[in-house]
């Protein structure tokens, strides 16, 4: 017996009693289920009007086929529809069947969707088949056809914007059948089309309560997660007969997992439909995370005025004596493992492509100064061995010079933007088989740790009787500074360096040396391996160990000068025992240099200065700027230094 792609045997023969009709398609875009079905039904020997919003995006092999006439038809627009009707009246041809096929897509938590965008959602997936439906009610009555509307069986579970289509598509099943036109509803399984193209990448708005489980629902809104379907053409073959038949058979559930939702749909009772709608969509995890932080979600995890006098003592507290403190439970939607899987996913990169963003000092032919890479110099300093990847606030614009230089009262003479854009390894990378797809999250997490620690400065700046309004105005174009760093296993050589070095530096064994943070505060995260060591009051190392989902936060220089001396900027360092998990993959950190502004004047009082003056001058001891030098009273970066292996034509 003949069995292909669901084209069975009742198909063939259903097919082989119709004439050639003709059917008029909406959203025949290429790599879409409308194309597929515009060329399957050619191909049989039917008409086709394959319609689209922009006609030159319906295939090539669509558009040629000469059974097939291209139409514009932007369903969202009163007047393209009639201007389609009007087409097809005049036409030779009599419409029996409308295939309604344009969609888009949009996936969000209902407490998150955007009402303007939502309306829009609408006006192409409900109001638009009611615009084409109406436009060609008249064609579809006077040759008694038949309309199709294209919906999901996503639309029985989740996708409230198809089952008001479904609601709309069964109402008009009723009220058309009078006049002899059947409507039926094709509940599509999982298809793979190019349908999720369509949304931009995606991204919870900030607060959303759903923010830890994120990259879960960014996984269907991409389409990543769905379970394998077939393709728009085996889709489209399986359903050509049904398209073109007659009979009023109201649902039709076709296409991979089609009938599994039928069943649970239609036969199952609710709590199972719940329990299978919750697999894989994060909200068990979510509720996990939730117990995890007390039983508090969203704007109730914000402590009582009494925990923040709590939390501001114990700060003042530790950054008096110890310097160091360790914040536990802290509001951010991201884990130790996000965290340290965007450092992986960034110098993971072949080093050519590190290299595209690298500063200026390392790669001449760039623009960025500041922002950017900065790669390991094994050779120049082998006892602070580490790459990094900087960036600043995510909307500073790129290379644009702001404030810096403009409204300064003593514009600053080094070639250093502070206020410059971000950079980011581009997704078409020089080499073929990498790309860096964190950006979204760098943004995310830079946004989220800027508030955390405006919360804490809030904090410190009252316990210690600063006036309200100080903290705004330090923060007023902050260039906070999220830092990625990684600290490579030594090379061979990299040791016999160290060796060279002398005996004291072979027993540090240091892979960053000891200094203070120059900004307000540091929030650091830092992996499991260790290797952080601060230096006590009484001027011993003493090791900060790794603490499972906390972050380290200590205070930096400006800080330290703001209250009066009163506050410590802890000395600190890295050794290179810790430097690897042992997989060879070395050591990752993550520090938050939280930072004001670059002419918020800072200082002592009476002795104030603007920050980036201050920040300039702190830089000329930092291992990842050492090529500022000083040619006549001015400074210059010293160009082309390189690593040795990187071939500066790539
Ligand atoms: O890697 C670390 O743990 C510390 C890094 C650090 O202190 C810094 O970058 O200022
Ligand atoms: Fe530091």
């Amino acid at each position: 017996m003949y069995y292909d792609q669901g084209r069975n045997l009742n198909n063939v023969i259903k097919e082989f009693q119709m004439s050639s009709k003709t059917i008029l398609i909406t959203g025949c875009s290429a790599g879409g289920i409308g194309a597929a079905f515009a060329l399957v039904l050619a191909k049989r020997g039917h008409h086709v009007f394959a319609t689209a919003r922009t006609v030159s995006k319906i295939p090539l092999e669509v558009s040629k086929h000469p059974n097939v006439t291209i139409l514009p038809l932007d369903v969202t627009s009163a007047e393209s529809v009639a201007q389609a009707v009007q087409a097809v009246a005049t036409s030779n041809y009599q419409l029996d069947v409308l295939l309604n096929n344009a969609g888009v897509g949009y996936s969000m938590p209902v407490l998150d969707l955007d009402v303007n965008k939502a309306k829009q959602v609408y006006d192409v997936n409900v109001l638009g088949v009611i615009r084409t439906i109406k436009g060609f009610a008249e064609l579809l009555i006077k040759s008694k056809g038949r309309i199709v509307n294209l919906s999901t069986c996503g639309a029985t579970l989740n996708t409230p914007w198809i089952s008001a289509l479904n609601t709309i598509s069964e109402t008009l099943r009723l009220e058309l059948s009078p006049f002899g036109v059947s409507v039926v509803t094709i509940m599509a399984g999982v298809i793979t089309t190019h349908f999720h193209e369509n949304e931009p990448s995606f991204r919870l708005p900030d607060g959303s309560l759903y923010g830890p489980i994120e990259e879960i629902i960014a996984g269907w809104a991409s389409g990543k997660s769905k379970p394998k379907g077939c393709t728009p053409e085996q889709f489209a073959e399986s359903l050509a007969g049904d398209v073109v038949g007659g009979g009023n058979n109201s649902m039709i559930w076709k296409g991979p997992h089609a009938g599994g939702v039928k069943f649970l749909a239609q036969w199952l009772p609710n709590w199972c439909r719940d329990t299978a709608m919750s697999i894989n969509q994060g909200l068990k995890e979510l509720k996990e995370d939730i117990v995890r932080k007390g039983g508090s979600i969203g704007k109730q995890q914000q402590p009582s005025a009494e925990d923040l006098s709590t939390i501001a003592v114990q700060l003042c507290d530790v950054f008096e004596t110890v310097g160091f403190a360790y914040l536990v439970n802290c509001p951010l939607s991201f884990s130790h493992d996000d965290v340290f899987g965007i450092a992986r996913d960034f110098f993971g990169l072949p080093l050519e492509d590190k290299m595209s963003v690298a500063k200026r000092t390392f790669r001449p032919s760039n623009r960025n100064t500041y922002r950017g890479y900065f790669p390991a110099q094994e050779g120049a300093a082998p006892d602070n061995l580490k790459e990094g990847f900087e960036m600043g606030p995510p909307d500073a614009v790129e290379g644009h010079r702001t404030k810096e230089t403009s409204t300064c009262s003593s514009p600053s003479p080094s070639p250093f933007v502070l206020t410059e854009g971000n950079v980011f390894p581009s997704p078409s990378l020089p080499s073929a088989n990498s790309s860096f797809s964190s950006r979204d999250k760098l943004e995310k997490l830079y946004a989220e740790l800027q508030g955390l620690s405006t919360t804490l400065l809030r904090l410190l700046a009252t316990a210690v009787g600063k006036p309200e309004g100080l903290v705004d105005y330090l923060l007023e174009g902050s260039v906070s500074t999220l830092r990625l760093l990684h600290y490579p296993p030594p090379s061979p050589a990299g040791k016999l360096l160290q060796q060279a070095k002398g005996q004291e530096l072979q027993e540090q064994g240091l892979c960053c040396t000891p200094h203070t943070d120059s900004g307000l505060l540091t929030l650091l995260h830092q992996d499991a391996t260790g290797g952080l060591e601060v230096r006590n009051a009484a001027g011993e190392w003493v090791e900060a160990p790794y603490v499972p989902g906390s972050l380290v936060v200590n205070i930096g220089d400006l800080m330290a000068e703001m209250s009066g001396r009163r506050f410590v900027a802890t000395m600190h360092r890295v050794r290179s025992s810790g430097r690897g998990d042992g997989n060879g993959r070395g050591r990752y950190s993550v520090p938050f240099f939280f930072e004001p502004g670059v002419d918020a004047l800072v200082g002592r009082e009476g002795e104030e200065v603007r920050y980036g003056d201050f920040v300039l001058g702190k830089m000329r001891s930092w291992v990842e700027f050492q090529d500022v030098v000083e040619e006549g009273g001015e400074e210059t970066i010293k160009p082309g230094r390189q690593p040795p292996e990187v071939n500066v034509s790539a």
